[in-house]
């Protein structure tokens, strides 16, 4: 029987191997050339301006949208070989766009992510736990369509954590979320990158939250100008790089 993880999982070997990945939007390469790795249990943003191809990237490497050329390994293979470890990734998209009429609960739609695992909770246990997680206990009976948009981020994000998870991929998930909910969100992934080694990959705009949380930025306009620790990374140069000559106003209104 082939081991739900590999045991190269387990050591310092990448969870995600991104290599030379070109990626076409069009007849517009959104994407060009762009190679990285992370490490299990790391935090690591991908930063810079509007339409530099952050969520390109993101659904590139979950093939959600073709490549061109170059790689994408996940856990040490190509995704469409993940068989069962699919279920090991969780994924929030930028956005989640649904008929508000349509009649369904909270607990219903994160009932809707749970698959049986070796490591899952029973289906009860989890959905509980879930909204705990996020805060959202109270919301269980209520109709999506009812929900604030920071509500509703917030259970898109127990819907990623009903199933537990070895890489979580966030593409701006608290862009509506308030300072509170926010600093509770990164506690709660701080917590699971730390106690159960999730690997947490997002895409964010909030520069502060990402030198803070993350152990890597990954600073993006089309091909990857500049990786590290934030330190480094977040540097003025290389964000005058990344954004161009529109950082400081950028930098300034936030
Ligand atoms: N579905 C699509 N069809 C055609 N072009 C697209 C599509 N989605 C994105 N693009 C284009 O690809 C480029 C990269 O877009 P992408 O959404 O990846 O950027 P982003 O860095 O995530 O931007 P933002 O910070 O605004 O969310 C942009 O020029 C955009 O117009």
């Amino acid at each position: 029987m082939t081991p739900i993880l590999p045991s190269k999982f387990d050591t310092s070997f990448p969870v995600i191997q991104v290599s030379g990945l070109t990626v076409y939007r069009g007849q517009y390469a959104a994407v060009e050339n762009v190679s990285f790795d992370l490490l299990p249990g790391t935090s690591s943003a991908i930063v810079g301006p509007n339409g530099s191809g952050k969520s390109t990237l993101v659904q590139a490497i979950l093939d959600l949208i073709p490549h061109t050329s170059g790689s994408v390994q996940i856990f040490g293979r190509p995704i469409q070989k993940l068989g069962k470890l699919r279920h090991e990734i969780g994924y929030m998209p930028q956005n989640f766009i649904f008929d508000r009429s349509f009649p369904i609960s909270v607990a219903e739609l994160v009932r809707l992510g749970w698959v049986k695992t070796d490591r899952a909770m029973s289906q009860n246990a989890a959905l509980s736990q879930a909204l705990q997680r996020v805060n959202a206990t109270h919301l269980r009976h209520q109709a999506i369509g009812t929900l604030s948009g920071g509500e509703l981020k917030r259970v898109l994000l127990a819907y990623c954590l009903v199933v537990p998870r070895k890489l979580l991929i966030l593409d701006e998930a608290f862009a509506e979320v308030d300072v509170q909910g926010e600093a509770d969100f990164y506690s709660l992934l701080d917590e699971l990158r730390r106690e159960e080694s999730w690997t947490l990959l997002q895409v964010s705009h909030d520069l502060d939250m990402v030198g803070r949380h993350c152990d890597q930025v990954l600073c993006l306009n089309r091909s990857l100008i500049c990786s590290g620790q934030p330190e480094t990374a977040l540097s003025p140069q290389n964000l005058l790089q990344t954004y161009g000559s529109t950082f400081s106003r950028y930098h300034h209104q936030h």
